[in-house]
């Protein structure tokens, strides 16, 4: 068994996440307030360790008013544990589940005494990246049925790849960044043909702030 999962991002009309000089200012206060609503709702919030490293985020329920335990469990995918002990998802705001390798070295250990210390626990599938499948499965076993994915780009294209997401919801607003290498919804590898891409069917949009909200279902 695996979690519902609600892939969620604010991107522009040329799907970048962010700038080439990562300024990722792209949703308006309504959006923000509509996406910690789903915050609000779900038991689990996920993001890869490069939007840690990059916005140092804290994904927690703070643009609606919220108590404590609105929070959902903090999820950070982060193979070689890249993961700052400063860094605002660490906090004592919410629950925080770090996600890496079974691969292990004396550093890798040391961090994960102190992170362990620190309240967060850390679980390791998968050898050289995480292996996302069975992390769902682990998150499933431990009470988290429903999870916001945010992001960024790389961890996006491994759960659309291993066909892990059913929801999509984007705010697009109107603006191009441009930039090859401007970090986009979904980056990796990508789907060779399209008879093997990820295909979603339309349920909802609306005008939000000066953009436009779609939602899908992913079709399975
Ligand atoms: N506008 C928006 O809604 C959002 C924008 N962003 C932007 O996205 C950018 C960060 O994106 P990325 O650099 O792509 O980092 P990311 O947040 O996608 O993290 C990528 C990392 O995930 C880890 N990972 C481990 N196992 C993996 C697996 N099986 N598959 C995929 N990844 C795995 C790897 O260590 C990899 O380096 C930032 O510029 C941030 O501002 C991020 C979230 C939302
Ligand atoms: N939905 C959305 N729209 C944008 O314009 C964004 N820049 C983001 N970024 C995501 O939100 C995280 C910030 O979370 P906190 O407010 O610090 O809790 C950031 O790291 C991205 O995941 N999202």
């Amino acid at each position: 068994m695996k979690p519902y999962v609600i892939s969620n991002v604010g991107m522009t009309l040329d799907g970048k996440l962010a700038t080439i000089a990562n300024d990722s200012r792209i949703s308006g206060e309504e959006d923000l307030k509509r996406v910690h609503q789903i915050r609000k709702e779900v038991d689990g919030i996920m993001v890869g360790i490069g939007t840690v490293l990059k916005d140092d985020p804290r994904l927690t329920v703070h643009k609606i008013p919220a108590k404590k335990e609105d929070n959902p469990v903090r999820i950070v995918v982060d193979s070689k544990l890249r993961v700052p002990l400063n860094a605002r998802v660490l906090n004592k705001d919410a629950k925080t589940i770090i996600a890496t390798t079974e691969e292990i070295n004396e550093e890798k250990e040391e961090k994960i005494k102190k992170l362990t210390e620190m309240g967060v626990e850390v679980i390791k599938v998968g050898k050289g990246k995480v292996d996302l499948r069975k992390l769902m499965e682990e998150l499933y076993k431990r009470g988290i049925k429903k999870i916001l994915l945010e992001g960024g780009g790389t961890l996006n294209w491994g759960m659309f790849k291993e066909n892990l997401v059913d929801e999509v919801r984007v705010f697009i607003a109107p603006k191009i960044f441009g930039g090859k290498d401007a970090p986009t919804y979904v980056d990796g590898e990508g789907f060779k043909t399209v008879d093997e891409c990820v295909k979603l069917e339309l349920k909802n949009f609306y005008r939000m702030d000066d953009g436009i909200v779609l939602e899908f279902k992913v079709k399975k």
